[in-house]
């Protein structure tokens, strides 16, 4: 699920609702000519595509985008790896309703706060898009986002956040690099190189030109070949050097899909790390995803592999449909364990290839505990819990041990049974979890579990649905936790849940009390927030 080449999320909220109120920044440096406004409405302005501008990143906008404002228009342009002080020339390449985006020509004056990338792929690189930016600057933009998506969007004021203390400081996560317990790199044929490395591309070099890497951003197609990831662990790194030391050898008959031609064997390889609960030794899964089911062929990457001390497990995850997923029709253990293990708030959790498990496990501990402490459990084991989105049920588990009971609903059957394994590996009795999909609760939902006391919400970047909403609000549990991987639809079930929806006739009833944001994963844009609300 959170692969670094799906790290560049869309937009799951329409900008159009922001409109350009939503960016509330400062008029910035550009040039208009009579032009570029538009004849029916001389108070708007719309760049032309291909048109340069002269403009000046003032803060971070979703997907780490710099964000610019043309001066007296307000007109809003983004910009992909522009930083925030950044003065610069920009083409326009992209209009969409009422924003344009552009790509920098060239930079006038630097960035402020910017550091050496220890990355040799940051440049280029979709997963650490602000590696070159400070830590500090790094959490101050993320903090920045949060407040205007919560002004603009969720409808408070900033009075209301910043003198009744609703909004907390951004939680930084002590560990920066090697913090990402799982990567997914891709195989391909033709490796991808910069416009600035092209020379360096030789069309005679057959096997040579083969890829193993991450996506460049944007495209399913161009693989960037990577030797060494900076988010990774280090066994991890070392497993992926191996690999890259052999597997293009001809006479090993490795072939990479090519995801036009629907051709060849070796579509991903995932490497996620876990620690032995006993010893709490780092133990590696090596996951090699291919498009058809060859075990010999395969082991002499497996033996290779399985050399390391630290690899306890070497699966074969084997996808012959021509969609590009890492989740295979059939699932083989090659060598050692089907799972690896992980502790988290003192609970051992068992990982598969395609579990679903929080990826910077450090981080993991934070947020748990924060949300934890938010939840306010008395410790009576009196209360009832409804974790909604329970995924493999770490966050109800972690719980159920002073509550009386804990429900869980998630939409992946494999998550349920892996959730009702942690349960029973931990000797836990006391939660029930439940498949189902939340977008497509009716009426009964709600009658197969007794009034929670607490609510804990975790939906994935889309939010919560309409009719999850209703019900929530129906309900009238006395406190909700919201955990949330998106900002902008936080903001947007914050204002449902707090303000109600006017167009549906429905009421809000309950109050914010804190937002929590937390640095789960530095140097890209992803920003996690922990939302208290108590019933009015
Ligand atoms: C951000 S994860 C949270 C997982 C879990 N709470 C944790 O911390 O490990 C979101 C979870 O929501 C599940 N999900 C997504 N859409 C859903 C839906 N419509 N109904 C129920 N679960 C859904 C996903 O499968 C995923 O496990």
């Amino acid at each position: 699920m959170a692969s670094i080449s799906n790290l560049s999320h869309t937009l799951p909220l329409r900008i159009r609702k922001f409109g350009p109120s939503y960016f509330s920044l400062s008029t910035l440096s550009c040039s208009i000519s009579q032009e570029d406004v538009h004849p029916n409405n001389p108070n708007s302005y719309f760049p032309k595509r291909g048109q340069t501008l002269e403009l000046v990143c003032e803060s971070l906008a979703f997907k780490g985008k710099g964000l610019c404002k043309v001066t007296q228009t307000g007109f809003v342009v983004l910009c992909d790896r522009a930083l925030p002080g950044e003065h610069f020339i920009g083409r326009v390449t992209r209009k969409k309703g009422n924003y344009a985006e552009v790509t920098k020509v060239k930079t006038i004056t630097p960035p402020r706060d910017i550091v050496d990338a220890p990355c040799v792929y940051a440049p280029y690189c979709g997963g650490c898009k602000t590696q070159n930016l400070s830590y500090d600057a790094q959490l101050r933009a993320k903090e920045e986002q949060v407040r205007d998506l919560l002004i603009h969007v969720a409808k408070f004021s900033r009075d209301d956040l910043e003198s009744r203390g609703i909004l907390k400081p951004i939680v930084p996560c002590d560990i920066q690099f090697h913090y990402r317990n799982k990567m997914e790199f891709s195989f391909g044929p033709l490796r991808w190189f910069p416009k600035e490395s092209l020379h360096e591309r030789r069309v005679d070099a057959g096997s040579e030109n083969y890829a193993l890497g991450l996506h460049a951003p944007g495209f399913f197609d161009k693989i960037l070949n990577v030797d060494n990831c900076l988010l990774q662990s280090h066994p991890a790194n070392k497993v992926l050097a191996a690999i890259q030391e052999c597997w293009r050898d001809p006479q090993l008959g490795f072939s990479p899909y090519d995801v036009h031609s629907h051709l060849g064997f070796l579509k991903h390889l995932m490497l996620r790390t876990g620690r032995d609960s006993a010893t709490g030794l780092p133990e590696v899964m090596v996951n090699f995803v291919t498009s058809s089911y060859k075990p010999e062929l395969l082991k002499f990457l497996a033996d290779k592999v399985s050399a390391f001390p630290e690899v306890v497990s070497v699966i074969n995850n084997v996808n012959s449909s021509v969609g590009n997923t890492s989740v295979g029709e059939e699932e083989y253990t090659l060598y050692g364990k089907s799972c690896i293990t992980e502790t988290l708030r003192g609970l051992t959790f068992q990982i598969s290839a395609n579990s679903f498990f929080q990826t910077n496990t450090y981080q993991a501990e934070v947020l748990y505990k924060l949300i934890e402490d938010c939840a306010g459990v008395r410790g009576d084991g009196s209360e009832i819990v409804l974790d909604l989105f329970c995924g493999t049920g770490t966050i109800g588990l972690t719980l159920a041990r002073s509550v009386r009971h804990v429900y869980g609903y998630e939409v992946v059957p494999q998550a349920i049974t892996d959730a009702r394994l942690n349960a029973k590996i931990n000797g836990i009795e006391n939660a029930t979890f439940v498949q189902g999909d939340l977008n497509k609760i009716d009426e009964n939902f709600g009658k197969n579990f007794p009034k929670p006391d607490i609510v804990i919400s975790d939906p994935n970047r889309p939010g919560m649905h309409m009719k999850l909403i209703k019900f929530l609000l129906n309900l009238r549990a006395p406190r909700i936790v919201y955990v949330s991987c998106n900002p902008a639809t936080c903001a947007r079930d914050l204002d449902y849940l707090c303000h109600g929806v006017a167009e549906r006739n429905i009421e809000g009833c309950y109050k914010l009390v804190s937002l929590h944001p937390v640095d789960m994963f530095p140097h890209t844009p992803h920003i996690e927030c922990v939302c208290l609300l108590e019933l009015h």
